[in-house]
């Protein structure tokens, strides 16, 4: 057995390895080559990691302030803390887990800021976002136009006045959605979803998930474009 040690030295590297490490969650394979930088304007992979810890870093505090203080979300996200894990059986975004394995100077930084907890509500059965993109293939009116175009040029004023029922419209990036079929599909839970009711809800949106491609999933949804004249 001693023998055996000798020959295999690179057994003794691997012991040296911090347990603390083999236990990163999946959703960070390899925290050392993270770039943390605050450019949200790229879409790639990368970008959606960074965004998960700049979002930490630069807005924690304030990403929460938009957090209801009761409601199902709020209930949700305890739950969520306590599994640890999303209905996907993904891990939880926990951004402050990645504290240990940074620099000096961004641990602190991170150490001053709560962590932020980004949890998915958990789908009901037949919300899933594949249940979604089928009923927007097989729903023909979604948006509730009645046959009415959806490139008519709608004021923020009539926005406002749609924030309830079957008819809650919100704007993003210019242009005006019907968002009430697509509540319960919301993976951040319908109370989220409901903070963009009657309003522009560009900045909230983007402060969570600039990366999301609404254009696409709310592509049947589409009312009109926002009159800012
Ligand atoms: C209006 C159009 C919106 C669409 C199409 C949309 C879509 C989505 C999608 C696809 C996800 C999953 C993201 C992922 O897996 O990375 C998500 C998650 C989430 N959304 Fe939205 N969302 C919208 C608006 C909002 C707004 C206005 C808020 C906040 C007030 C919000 C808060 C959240 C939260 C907290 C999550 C869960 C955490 C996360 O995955 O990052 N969403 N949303």
């Amino acid at each position: 057995m001693g023998d055996a040690e000798e020959d295999f030295t690179f057994c003794q590297v691997v012991s040296q390895v911090d347990d603390e490490s083999l236990k990163l969650p999946e959703s960070i394979p390899n925290i050392n080559s993270i770039s943390l930088k605050d450019d949200r304007s790229s879409g790639s992979t990368e970008q959606n990691v960074d965004t998960s810890i700049t979002d930490c870093m630069s807005g924690g505090s304030d990403s929460m302030k938009d957090t209801p203080s009761g409601g199902s979300t709020s209930d949700n996200r305890s739950d969520m803390q306590q599994l640890n894990f999303t209905s996907n059986g993904l891990p939880l975004k926990k951004v402050g887990e990645a504290e240990n394995s940074l620099n000096g100077t961004l641990e602190q930084k991170l150490a001053a800021k709560k962590p932020i907890i980004r949890a998915k509500v958990p789908f009901e059965k037949g919300y899933s976002q594949m249940d979604w993109l089928k009923l927007t293939r097989t729903e023909p009116d979604l948006a509730g136009l009645k046959g009415q175009t959806n490139r008519r040029r709608i004021s923020i004023d009539e926005v406002r006045q749609h924030k309830a029922d079957s008819s809650i419209w919100t704007v993003l990036k210019g242009r005006v959605y019907n968002i009430s079929p697509y509540m319960k599909f919301h993976p951040g839970g319908v109370d989220m979803l409901m903070k963009a009711a009657g309003k522009d809800c560009t900045s909230l949106f983007n402060k969570y998930h600039a990366w999301v491609n609404a254009e696409f999933l709310l592509e049947k949804c589409l009312v009109g474009v926002l009159d800012d004249s």
